[in-house]
């Protein structure tokens, strides 16, 4: 049953928001013919409230761009950013008001909120307006924006919206040589961690092909680091925490170097904007497996190889860590990087 025509929720969503302030728009977005989401914001007062929290600030923009998401199935809700300055006291929301109306443009009939302690003001800033308090005692999802920045984004994972929860996954990238246990790694990851992982595009693409060895052409390898991309991005929508992704544009660039013997200024291009939070390298220190698509297999040649990477990678100022040794000790020296990687707030 509709309890007014127009609604109003209001906060600051900062980081991000949280599944309890989506549980509190969808709950309002039933009662009201149209709700209005506004993000109230002041960069300066929130990077702030950031300052020695454990996540960073989030612009407005993403803020809006994050409620656009939430709410693009339901067209009787709308959302607006509207500045307000602030200094953390009530008789801000004063100045704030004529720019919810101005956005708005309309008289509103209800406010919504989760805080009792709001209704003085609500009252005096919208006499007209009944004041709704959904799950005062936040039952639903126990959590505030408060307790996110002050204990990072990763303890409270769950409550975090599907739409953001890319945005804060870590990227791993294991990089290595030909036949350096770079897939068995990063599925065995992926298989710990209870999350998802990208393929090596390269290796799909050739299997398809039935083969590489003397048949690969310049224009394959933009088609490997575009597609290979795009799998990153897929992944990343479903990623628990962490994404583990087996290679990427330098180690592409560098099968063109060791196959072709040419650099390709695309992937030169992909390297430059890509971001990994970190980079796993496998040193070729365990046994050769011969698995059809392989070339470069003579010890001298593998070496020779682990520096034109390595050299590569220089040449790009990444900075990763080594993995070396029987199967067992690279397994665990991966996870304490991993380990260190999701308790590490951002
Ligand atoms: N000027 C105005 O009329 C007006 C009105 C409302 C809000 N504001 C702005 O918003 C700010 C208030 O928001 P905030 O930053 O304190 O809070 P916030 O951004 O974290 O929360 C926004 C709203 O969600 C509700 N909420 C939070 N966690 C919830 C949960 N787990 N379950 C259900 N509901 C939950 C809050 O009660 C609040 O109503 C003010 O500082 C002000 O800048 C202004």
């Amino acid at each position: 049953m509709s309890i007014g025509r127009v609604g109003m929720f209001g906060g600051k969503f900062l980081p991000f928001p949280h599944l309890g302030h989506v549980y509190a728009m969808i709950q309002a977005s039933t009662m009201v013919d149209e709700l209005h989401v506004i993000v109230s914001h002041d960069a300066a007062f929130e990077e702030a409230l950031c300052t020695g929290g454990k996540t960073r600030f989030e612009s407005a923009t993403m803020r809006l761009r994050w409620w656009t998401q939430l709410t693009k199935d339901l067209p009787h809700v709308q959302v607006h950013a509207v500045y307000e300055e602030q200094t953390g006291a009530f008789s801000d929301w004063e100045r704030g008001r004529d720019g919810i109306l101005k956005a708005i443009g309309k008289e509103i009939d209800v406010v919504f909120s989760s805080e009792h302690a709001y209704t003085p003001i609500f009252s005096k800033l919208y006499p007209q307006a009944k004041h709704i308090i959904i799950d005062a005692k936040r039952e639903q999802y126990a959590i505030s924006g408060t307790k996110i920045r002050n204990e990072g984004v990763m303890k409270h994972w769950a409550m975090i919206p599907k739409v953001v929860q890319p945005h804060y996954a870590k990227k791993v990238v294991v990089v290595g040589t030909e036949s350096c246990g770079k897939s068995t790694l990063v599925k065995n990851l992926a298989t710990l961690y209870n999350t998802t992982y990208v393929e090596e595009y390269g290796r799909t693409f050739y299997e398809k092909l039935g083969g590489c060895e003397g048949i690969t052409i310049k224009s394959d390898y933009a088609e490997i680091a575009f597609e290979h991309k795009y799998h990153e991005k897929m992944e990343l929508q479903k990623a628990n925490k962490v994404l583990f992704i087996d290679t990427e544009a330098i180690v592409t660039q560098y099968f063109s170097q060791a196959y072709l013997d040419q650099t390709q200024p695309i992937l030169g291009a992909i390297s430059k904007i890509q971001h990994y939070d970190l980079w796993l390298f496998l040193e070729p220190d365990v046994t050769w497996v011969d698995d059809g698509t392989r070339s470069f297999g003579a010890d001298n040649i593998r070496e020779q190889n682990n520096n034109l990477l390595k050299e590569l990678l220089a040449k790009n100022k990444i900075e990763y860590k080594v993995i070396k040794g029987d199967f067992q000790t690279r397994l665990n020296e991966a996870m304490t990087h991993v380990d260190a990687l999701v308790t590490e707030e951002n």
